[in-house]
C-alpha cells in the first residue's frame, strides 16, 4: 500500500473517481455517465477510447471496471491508502467527516429520507469499495458538514417547532466541500488568515448555492432541507411559493409530481424550454431565443438578490467568489449578476472578467469596486482526498 488516495463521487446516474498522490497531486480521474441505461459511457481523463462497460452497467460494475483500468494503466497500486466518499446528506449527525464503519454506514442510511436521490446511491459506492478493499480505511465527507455551524436564526424555518424537533425539518445546506475550499483559497489569494477573512461564495454548477462565510465559518447558505431551495439551477426551480403545491393540486398534480417537476423540469430548462446547460443557453440567447434570454436574466437576478441578502450575515466583505462550471467559465453571468448590484458598489473589470481572472489571484473587480471579486476553480475532489487522509486514522475530531 502506498499513499495514493481514491475519491469516489456517486451521483444519481454518474460516477466520478479521482486518484491523488501523497503530495495531493491529481494522478488521474475518470467519469462514468448514464449508468443503468443502455447509453452508459466511461472515460479516463486524457484517454481517447472509452472504457468498455456492460450495457446498463450499474455503479458497482463501473467502479470495478474503472479501478481495473487504473491498475492496468499502472496508475494505481493494488490498494489505495484511503478512500474518500462524497456523501450528500449527513443531517445533524455529522459535523465533520467520519471514518466509515457499520454504525456510520447505518447513520448515513438513516439520513436517506432527507436526500432520497443522493444518499442511497452514495451508499452504493461505499458498499462497493468496502467489499473491494476491506482493509482500506474509508471516509465519508459530507456536503452538509461545513454548514453545521449555521446559527439557529439562519437554519430555522418559520414553521411549527415540532417539525424541526420531531422530524429534522431545518435548513442543512449543501456543496459544503466546495464552499470550504473557497474559504481557504480566497484567504490564501488575499494573503489573509482564513480565521480573519469573510467571503460570499457562489457555487454555480448544475446545482447552485451561495454561502456567507465569516472568518472561515459558514453562517448562512441558500440550500435548505434539500438541495432544491435557493438559486435558480439547471433543472431545479430554487425558491418558489410553497402555496403552489395546493394550487397545483386543483389542477390534478400530486405533491410528488410537483416535487419532481421542481427538481427535474424547472430552472434553466423549465424557463427556456430547451436546455439545462448554461453554455448552450447563452448560444441560444445570442441567436435571438427569447426564452433562453429570460432564463439567463432570471438566473442572474435571483443570484444578485441572494448576494445582497448574504451580506446581512457579515460585518465585512473581503471577497465575492465565483466557482463551479458556470461561475468559473461564464464572464457574461458574472457581469450580468454584478450589474444588478451596482447599488452595493460592485464593479467589474471587463478585460480581467473575459480572461476569467486567470492571473494568479483570480481577481476580476475594477479598481474602484467597493469589494474584491474573485474567480476560483473549485476542487471538491481534493478536499475529499485531504479529508480522507486526515480521518483515515483519526475518527474523532476535537
Ligand atoms: N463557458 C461556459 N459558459 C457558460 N456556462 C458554462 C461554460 N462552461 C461550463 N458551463 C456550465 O457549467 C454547468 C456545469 O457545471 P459543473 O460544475 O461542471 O456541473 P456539476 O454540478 O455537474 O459538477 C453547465 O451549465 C455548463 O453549461
Ligand atoms: C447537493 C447538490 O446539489 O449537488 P449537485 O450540485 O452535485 O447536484
Ligand atoms: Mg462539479
Amino acid at each position: 500500500m502506498d499513499d495514493t488516495r481514491l475519491v469516489v463521487n456517486c451521483g444519481s446516474s454518474s460516477l466520478k473517481l479521482a486518484l491523488f498522490d501523497a503530495q495531493d497531486r491529481l494522478i488521474t480521474s475518470a467519469l462514468a455517465e448514464r449508468l443503468n441505461s443502455c447509453n452508459v459511457r466511461a472515460t479516463i481523463s486524457g484517454k481517447d477510447s472509452p472504457v468498455a462497460l456492460p450495457s446498463e452497467a450499474s455503479h458497482t460494475q463501473a467502479l470495478e471496471a474503472l479501478i481495473d483500468e487504473f491498475r492496468a494503466l499502472g496508475l494505481m497500486p493494488s490498494a489505495p491508502s484511503a478512500i474518500g466518499h462524497r456523501v450528500v446528506h449527513g443531517g445533524e449527525t455529522f459535523r465533520h467527516s467520519a471514518l466509515i464503519d457499520d454504525a456510520v454506514r447505518e447513520a448515513i442510511d438513516a439520513c436517506s429520507g432527507l436526500a432520497p436521490l443522493h444518499n442511497p446511491v452514495n451508499l452504493t459506492g461505499i458498499d462497493a469499495t468496502r467489499a473491494m478493499f476491506p482493509r482500506v480505511p474509508q471516509v465519508a465527507v459530507f456536503d452538509t458538514a461545513f454548514h453545521q455551524t449555521l446559527p439557529r436564526k439562519a437554519f430555522h424555518y418559520a414553521v411549527p417547532e415540532y417539525w424541526y424537533r420531531d422530524w429534522g425539518v431545518r435548513r442543512y445546506g449543501f456543496h459544503g466541500t466546495s464552499h470550504k475550499y473557497m474559504a481557504q483559497e480566497a484567504a490564501r489569494r488575499l494573503g489573509q488568515p482564513q480565521s480573519n477573512t469573510s467571503i460570499i461564495s457562489c457555487h454555480l454548477g448544475n446545482g447552485c448555492s451561495i454561502t456567507a462565510i465569516r472568518n472561515g465559518i459558514s453562517v448562512d447558505t441558500s440550500m435548505g432541507l434539500t438541495p432544491l431551495e435557493g438559486l435558480v439551477m439547471g433543472t431545479r426551480s430554487g425558491d418558489v411559493d410553497p402555496g403552489l403545491f395546493d394550487y397545483l393540486a386543483t389542477k390534478g398534480l400530486s405533491a410528488k409530481r410537483v416535487n419532481k417537476a421542481l427538481n427535474s423540469e424547472s430552472g434553466l430548462l423549465g424557463i427556456s424550454g430547451q436546455t439545462n446547460d448554461m453554455r448552450t443557453l447563452c448560444d441560444l440567447a445570442d441567436n435571438g431565443h427569447e426564452a433562453s434570454n429570460l432564463a439567463i436574466d432570471i438566473f442572474c437576478f435571483r443570484l444578485a438578490k441572494y448576494i445582497g441578502g448574504m451580506m446581512t450575515s457579515l460585518s465585512r466583505l473581503d471577497a465575492l467568489v465565483f466557482t463551479g462550471g458556470i461561475g468559473e467559465n461564464s464572464p457574461r453571468i458574472r457581469q450580468m449578476t454584478l450589474e444588478n448590484l451596482t447599488i452595493l458598489g460592485f464593479s467589474i473589470d471587463h478585460e480581467a472578467n473575459k480572461n476569467h481572472g486567470r492571473q494568479a489571484d483570480g481577481r476580476v473587480d475594477e479598481k474602484n469596486s467597493r469589494f474584491p471579486v474573485l474567480v476560483i476553480p473549485t476542487n471538491e475532489e481534493l478536499v475529499i482526498a485531504r479529508e480522507a487522509a486526515r480521518f483515515a486514522h483519526a475518527p474523532d475530531p476535537a
